[in-house]
């Protein structure tokens, strides 16, 4: 920890400003990206494959070149300081670096060494400890199943005392005993100060650890916002009434409502809030009744994900 986190004025602990990013193949991967990311948070980058979450989390831990804009972490320039803001990161990335001859515990050593930090046998035995990996750390890389193997990467990328841990898709494939420890990890690492940034293409997974939510889709980082408030809006569910009569037009009472009337006038729509104790659904219906609007069938509808990234860009114009 530096003296100077935890103070108001603190920099934030990541910094994105007017980032784009095209890859030499000429893919946009990122396209004016402003992000801040506040000390201490446990921030969730969401979006679904092929977003850009990768690419922006890999810029700002100096793997791939930045094209235009600036990233600071806790305020340093990632290229004009770029050992400095790299030994504030740690990074578990998503592919698993595998078959190494070297034992658990060298391999978790040396890459705090290569972070020019002296040994530290007992940060590493805690680390190990905490990730299970003790009784294994005399076993070659090489002979851990998968689930281990990805123990170690996490084990690998807190060995420096990174002040900002980086988790890239952290339960893809991976077991439920991992999940439960590593988000026991991550919640005891919050607690040491240590902000830790996320990606996910699961709601769940944001719903479940994030303080903040950054929803990112085609480059372009949609909203940033406060897990509570961005789970209300992504909990709309759809109620959809097919008439036995179409309608042209809506009755009067039923205008104020959050309802639509499709083009054929054939389909009735109701949008409603899921995590409301109440959707209102009751409600319509027996208003239906009261107008004499029957209905011969009825389903409803949860957003996916990708609805939900298209209905918020679509907000956004
Ligand atoms: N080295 C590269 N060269 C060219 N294009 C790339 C490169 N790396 C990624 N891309 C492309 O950039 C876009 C963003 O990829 P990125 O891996 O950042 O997305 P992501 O949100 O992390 O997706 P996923 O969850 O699938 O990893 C994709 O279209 C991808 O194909």
């Amino acid at each position: 920890m530096t003296e100077d986190s935890g103070r108001a004025d603190a920099p934030a602990a990541v910094s994105v400003h007017a980032l784009n990013k095209t890859y030499a193949s000429g893919l946009v991967a990122l396209s004016d990206i402003d992000l801040e990311i506040r000390r201490g948070e446990i921030f969730a980058l969401l979006g679904p494959n092929g977003a850009g979450k990768t690419t922006l989390i890999s810029i700002i831990c100096g793997l791939v070149n930045p094209g235009e804009g600036q990233v600071r972490v806790n305020g340093h320039d990632i290229i004009a300081d770029y050992r400095k803001t790299r030994s504030l990161i740690g990074l578990v990335p998503q592919e698993l670096a595998t078959d190494s001859f070297e034992t658990v515990h060298n391999t978790v050593s040396f890459s705090r060494g290569l972070f020019g930090l002296p040994r530290n046998d007992v940060h590493v035995e805690q680390v190990l400890r905490d990730l299970s990996l003790w009784e294994k750390r005399n076993e070659q890389i090489k002979n851990l199943s998968g689930g281990m193997k990805r123990r170690v990467m996490i084990a690998k990328a807190l060995a420096h005392e990174p002040e900002i841990l980086f988790l890239d898709e952290p339960t893809a494939g991976v077991d439920v005993e991992l999940r439960r420890d590593m988000w026991a990890l991550v919640h005891r690492l919050r607690g040491q100060g240590v902000t830790i940034i996320l990606t996910t293409h699961y709601i769940e997974e944001a719903e479940e650890m994030a303080d903040r939510i950054g929803v990112i889709g085609q480059g372009r980082l949609i909203l940033v916002d406060e897990k509570q408030a961005l789970m209300k809006k992504l909990g709309r569910k759809e109620l959809r009434l097919h008439l036995r009569e179409p309608l042209t037009t809506l009755p009067d009472s039923l205008q104020a409502r959050d309802l639509e009337l499709s083009e054929d006038g054939w389909q009735l729509v109701f949008h409603y809030d899921m995590r409301k104790e109440h959707s209102g659904v009751a409600e319509l219906l027996s208003e239906l009744e009261d107008h004499g609007i029957a209905f011969s069938d009825l389903h409803t509808h949860q957003s996916s994900l990708e609805e939900i990234f298209v209905s918020l860009v679509k907000d956004k114009r």
